[in-house]
């Protein structure tokens, strides 16, 4: 099993196991070249069975999904038994847990982690995505309270735009549409805005809008749009409530209409601001100057080395770095890179 992880030791320590789940297991690692703290998520193939597709769909998206509030690949290495993904550290866990052990949040605390789920699911839908499993299991906390959207195995980036896409997965019916558990065809958009509206629901109580031991009784409740309102719901919290659980994907609050939403906007100001925070269509000259030293070729090269967005080595070194800069650390690079052939 060691030659499995020879690719991946060559650059990363790596640490302990901080979460299994169903078919991957997520290791605390060190960037050797750079001492950034990486999670890397491992799977074996042959478990994966079936659902290697999922994963396969999982680094595509993630290879064009560039958001501050969106998890970050780094890397991915894939040898004849593994896939190795290399990934931003989330070390404040799941939404999921923070919610249970706070039993519910409060409106102004619920606020703004919304406002940074709407900014991620915004970004996606303008770049053409559908995400289809939102839940709080799938928001990650990183260690300055950001939230990062993690498992894109499930989305959707249908051909012409949001076209009309069968229910084909299996998300989490909890957090499901009517119309996607009525099994018909329905659009990919209209479908993540009511997931959020549960999301939201479960931000301000602290459990779901929807729930049954039996999926029957469940689908029974999803459709009839009906769910408890405990009087600790502003009346302002109830009107988004009612806006985004719209059992009638029509009449659903839109993505544009949630931006500069009366909820969203409260004591804030200003509507949320979705567009990218990361600039990745120009490559950052400081990054680009101590790589290409590091590797002794002209910048030329490493400029054409870089554009290649291979996910290998050079792309995490290149991602790494950026991130030291904007944090403010030193842009340097340590001897380990250039073991490289
Ligand atoms: O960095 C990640 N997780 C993570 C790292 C450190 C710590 C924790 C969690 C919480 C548990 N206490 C130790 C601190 C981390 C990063 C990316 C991804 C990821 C990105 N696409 N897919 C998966 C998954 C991650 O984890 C999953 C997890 C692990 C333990 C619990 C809850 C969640």
């Amino acid at each position: 099993v060691v030659e499995e992880y020879n690719e991946i030791a060559r650059h990363y320590r790596i640490k302990e196991t901080v979460g299994s789940g169903g078919f991957a297991k997520v290791k605390r690692a060190v960037h050797l070249p750079t001492g950034e703290t990486v999670a890397i998520k491992i799977m074996d193939k042959v478990a994966l069975g079936a659902d290697l597709p999922r994963v396969k769909t999982e680094i595509e998206a993630m290879k064009n999904l560039h958001h501050h509030h969106i998890c970050r690949l780094y890397q991915v290495v894939e040898t004849s038994r593994k896939i190795f993904m290399v990934l931003e550290y989330c070390s404040g866990g799941e939404l999921f847990d923070y919610i249970v052990q706070r039993d519910r949040l409060s409106e102004i605390e619920s606020r703004a982690f919304f406002r940074q789920i709407v900014s991620a699911v915004t970004y996606m839908h303008y770049l053409g995505y559908a995400h289809r499993d939102l839940k709080p299991e799938n928001l990650l906390i990183d260690d300055e309270q950001n939230l990062k959207l993690i498992d894109f195995g499930l989305c959707a980036k249908p051909k012409g735009g949001m076209s009309d896409q069968l229910y084909t997965c299996c998300g989490s019916p909890a957090y499901a549409a009517p119309e996607l558990i009525a099994g018909k065809s329905y659009m990919g958009n209209e479908a993540d805005l009511w997931s959020m509206g549960v999301l939201l629901y479960a931000l301000l109580n602290g459990f779901l809008p929807f729930d049954d031991d039996n999926i029957g009784m469940l689908y029974r409740k999803i459709k009839s749009g009906k769910y408890d309102t405990p009087d600790w719901l502003s009346s302002e919290s109830l009107i988004l409530l009612k806006q985004l659980l719209q059992v009638d994907p029509k009449r659903r609050i839109t993505v544009d209409e949630l931006l500069n939403h009366v909820w969203i906007t409260k004591e804030m100001g200003v509507p949320v601001e979705w567009n990218s925070k990361y600039q990745t269509s120009v490559l950052d000259d400081d990054v680009v100057t101590e790589m290409s030293v590091h590797r002794k070729v002209s910048r030329e090269t490493m400029k054409a080395e870089l554009e290649k967005w291979n996910y290998d080595y050079l792309t995490a070194a290149y991602f790494l770095l950026l991130k030291k800069k904007t944090s403010g650390r030193p842009v340097r690079l340590q001897m380990t890179l250039d073991s490289e052939p």
